[in-house]
């Protein structure tokens, strides 16, 4: 006190953020209240509380000590160490203190001297909000993990790393770890915590950030940059874990320029992104830019910048809270997006490209999930268009295909919308008919044969017209898709042995086994069956 009133001290005004010089036997600092000071009970706070304890002398000797992790049981103070000024201090009596030394960052400090109502006031509002804010980035951070998990992109988990290790240094560095969640263990590691948190929240936001926003392909060049920077970074904050006087000088040197640095790029990248058409980008850029400002800020003040700006550590958490739901609503965009892709890639993977029925494999999906209701009857007609090499050959491929596609849309149109058609192969088709016994399903079939007939579409040029040959199958017991297929595909040749254009039911088939019949596809009695003229119709 007498070094203090000698001018000995070095003078700062209370109401600035101002880095203490720190000493190796700790650090003595002298309040001295204005004139005409606050009458009552006062509290003393210190918010964004150092690691290290600081003790209240008055000129007899230590009053209280307190530290984050040893709070004043009486004021319960959060975000913040306090101390309950004595009722006897006059209102503009020097406050003394003493800040034990510590290794931790040398951060700005602040001291806040409030009426004990104001005091609680504030805290309370702190509490309130803190825990707000850490919750939103907790559950947003789990919504993210699941979407990974759901969907097999890492994207997502990259962003829960993000969020989550950001709200677990928000926690550490604000003292919430402490009070209120009580967890004083972690005092002594708290710095190593912190580094290691900072070194995750740094790789996964930039990773995140970089696969988000798609800089592969809209920035390149920014970010290789990036992903230079984050690992530089996440090196540094990695020695920090190790807490050795070396890597401490180094950290205290680079971190925070390189961590503004890092955040200005990632503002550049996403703006380039968004400008080069990346639709994430706008989400990034709108939740993660006021973020990355504070960041910014922050660690501009803790390198001993802007020392009026009394609010970023609050800010920094809400901002926090905010950026994940903007990037939650951003990921949930981003899974649409994957859903209708993989919708899209599916249909195209299930669709003929050029009847656009189902193709086989779409097929065979199909008729499985619909075979599934065993209290359905179900009949398969596999249809095999007739001589159809004769109509490549003699007419040429595009009236193949032409003929192809008005095959698939008249099956289609006169089938029931419920009805799966397929392109089995080159010219064969089949269709499932879910809920039509036998009976009614040769009636189909029998009208299907004629339509096509009717179609008059040349087959060469001696005036013949296509035909199909279509076998008729109905499910039984212990029947699967493979058996009944075989067992219409056996019919179906069977309708071709028999003269073509024709429908043949299953139960018409003495020993319908394909291996028996397929030889006789290709014998004389078939192939010299002539296909039917104009005025001509088998069925
Ligand atoms: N234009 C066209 N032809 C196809 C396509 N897929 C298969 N084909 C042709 O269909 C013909 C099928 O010939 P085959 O299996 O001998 O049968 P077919 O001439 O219809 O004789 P039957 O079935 O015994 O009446 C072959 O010439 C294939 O090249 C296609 O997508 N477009």
């Amino acid at each position: 006190m007498r070094e203090a009133e000698s001018g000995r001290f070095h003078v700062f005004d209370t109401q600035r953020l101002e880095t203490i010089p720190r000493g190796a036997l700790g650090t003595w600092v002298l309040l001295q209240p204005r004139a005409p000071g606050l009458q009552g009970a006062r509290v003393l706070s210190i918010p964004s509380p150092p690691f290290g304890s600081v003790t209240l002398y008055d000129r007899d000797g230590p009053l209280s000590t307190t530290s984050p992790t040893t709070l004043d049981p009486d004021l319960k103070a959060h975000g913040r160490i306090a101390f309950a000024l004595p009722q006897a201090w006059s209102s503009t009596a020097p406050i003394l203190l003493k800040f034990e030394h510590t290794d931790n960052l040398n951060t700005p400090v602040r001291f806040v001297l409030a009426t004990r109502a104001e005091f609680r006031r504030v805290d309370t509002l702190w509490i309130v909000m803190a825990s707000a804010s850490l919750a939103v980035m907790l559950a947003m951070g789990l919504v993210a993990l699941c979407f990974s998990s759901m969907l097999g992109d890492t994207t997502f988990a990259w962003y829960a790393a993000y969020v989550c290790s950001y709200a677990g240094l928000q926690a550490v560095q604000t003292g919430f770890v402490f009070q209120p969640l009580h967890l004083a263990f972690i005092q002594p590691i708290a710095l190593s915590i912190g580094s290691a948190l900072t070194a995750i929240a740094m790789i996964s936001a930039v990773l995140f950030m970089v696969r988000f926003c798609d800089l592969r392909q809209h920035a390149p060049w920014l970010r290789r940059l990036l992903l230079a920077l984050a690992g530089m970074m996440t090196m540094l904050a990695t020695l920090q874990v190790f807490d050795l006087p070396i890597t401490r000088e180094i950290m205290h040197a680079l971190f925070n320029p390189l961590l503004a640095l890092c955040s200005g790029l990632m503002v550049l990248a996403g703006s380039v992104a968004l400008l080069r058409g990346s639709r994430p980008a706008l989400f990034f850029l709108f939740g993660w830019l006021p973020l990355l400002v504070l960041t910014a800020l922050t660690s501009i003040q803790v390198s001993g910048g802007l020392a009026h700006v009394e609010w970023l550590n609050e800010a920094s958490l809400a901002a926090g809270a905010i950026e994940a739901l903007v990037l939650a609503i951003g990921l949930a965009d981003r899974s649409l997006t994957m859903r209708r892709d993989h919708h899209i890639a599916r249909e195209l993977a299930d669709k003929d490209p050029l009847t656009g029925v189902l193709n086989r494999r779409g097929w065979i999906d199909a008729a499985q999930k619909h075979m599934q209701d065993t209290q359905q009857t179900h009949a398969i007609l596999f249809m095999d268009l007739d001589h159809f090499k004769t109509l490549n050959d003699e007419l040429g491929h595009g009236a193949g295909d032409q003929a192809l596609i008005a095959m698939a849309g008249n099956l289609a149109t006169e089938l029931r919308p419920q009805d799966l058609l397929g392109r089995f192969g080159g010219e064969e088709f089949v269709a499932l008919l879910s809920g039509t016994d036998s009976n009614n399903a040769l009636l189909v079939a029998q009208r299907l044969c004629r339509r096509l007939h009717r179609l008059e579409i040349p087959l060469d040029h001696r005036g013949n017209l296509l035909t199909v040959s279509i076998g008729l199958a109905t499910r039984r017991p212990n029947d699967t898709l493979s058996s009944l297929v075989e067992r219409a595909d056996a019919a179906m040749y069977t309708a071709k042995s028999r003269g073509r254009n024709r429908v043949v039911d299953e139960r018409q088939v003495e020993t319908a086994r394909r291996p028996v019949l397929r030889p006789s596809r290709a014998a004389p009695d078939m192939t010299d069956t002539d296909p039917p003229r104009r005025s001509e119709q088998s069925v």
